[in-house]
């Protein structure tokens, strides 16, 4: 395919994901679950938090990268959407189908949207490949409008390791480990995955707003500015459900939303 715009509506396949109850608690831990927090560390009393499903779908935005639409060194996640259906089985099988749905031209780069959907959910990862836009594609959504302050603020350290064991999770990309790779797209060292920003910024949430982070029903978020692991950040709330994480060079997620059912 020569043009960005020929992959929208590719068909990237179906696949099976099969995980064991190590799986979740090792997402919770990634994110940042306490030990007080049983129901999320602890497999007698587990609930899955419902971005695991992420994990299980990395398949979908890879697949679209190995086949040639995009340079895989230098493109990184953009954004995320995640439309929970039902909750996750505590261990099992998940069943996925995902595509191109678009596939957006801004100028200096090209945005592929990829939808996955189970039974369970759907997920749309945004994937932002510089160098080639300008194909005279429509730009699509644009930057997150202006907020006024947040209704509330939390901290939030990450870990030096994070990336490491987040990566355990599935997304193995060489920019959350070695420095060459990050140096590649430009970065000083290693980045943290934006799916380990936007999942504890979502279990911050939660635990702010009084609700069980495992009745997560939506979550969304762009990846406005990498995060290097241990950075200290800041979670901001708004009572609508509105979401931002800022470092102190500023946002590094915006636009955010999460809801609790
Ligand atoms: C395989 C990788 C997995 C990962 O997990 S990677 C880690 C998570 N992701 C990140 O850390 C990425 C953090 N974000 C960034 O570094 C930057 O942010 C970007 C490189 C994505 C873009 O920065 P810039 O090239 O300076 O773009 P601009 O001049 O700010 O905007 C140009 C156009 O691109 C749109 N755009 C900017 N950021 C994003 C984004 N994150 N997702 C989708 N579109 C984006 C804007 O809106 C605008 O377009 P309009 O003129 O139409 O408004």
């Amino acid at each position: 395919m020569n043009s960005p715009a020929d992959w929208k509506g590719r068909v990237l396949g179906e696949r099976t994901v099969a995980y064991t109850d190590r799986d979740p608690i090792l997402y919770a831990l990634a994110i940042g679950a306490r030990p007080d927090e049983l129901d999320l560390v602890f497999e007698d009393r587990l609930r899955v938090l419902p971005p695991f499903a992420l994990t299980l779908a990395q398949w979908a935005p890879d697949v679209l990268g190995s086949a040639g639409a995009f340079e895989v060194g230098n493109a990184v996640h953009g954004s995320q959407r995640l439309q929970v259906l039902k909750p996750l089985p505590l261990a099992g099988e998940i069943s996925m189908q995902a595509r191109v749905t678009e596939v957006w031209d801004k100028g200096s780069a090209a945005v592929y949207d990829v939808a996955v959907e189970s039974d369970c959910f759907v997920a749309t990862w945004s994937l932002f490949c510089p160098g080639i836009g300008g194909f005279g594609g429509e730009r699509g959504p644009g930057r997150p409008s202006a907020l006024d302050s947040p209704d509330w603020t939390v901290p939030l350290s990450t870990a030096a390791n994070q990336a490491l064991l987040y990566r355990l999770l599935g997304d193995r990309h060489h920019i959350h480990v070695d420095p060459a790779a990050a140096a590649g797209i430009g970065q000083p060292r290693p980045i943290l995955h934006g799916l380990a920003t936007l999942g504890a910024g979502a279990l911050v949430a939660a635990r702010q707003v009084g609700a069980h982070p495992a009745d997560l029903t939506s979550l969304e978020g762009r990846f406005a500015a990498p995060v290097f692991p241990g950075e200290e950040l800041r979670v901001e709330g708004w009572s609508g459900g509105g979401l931002r994480i800022t470092s102190e060079r500023g946002p590094v997620v915006d636009g955010g939303r999460v809801h609790f059912g």
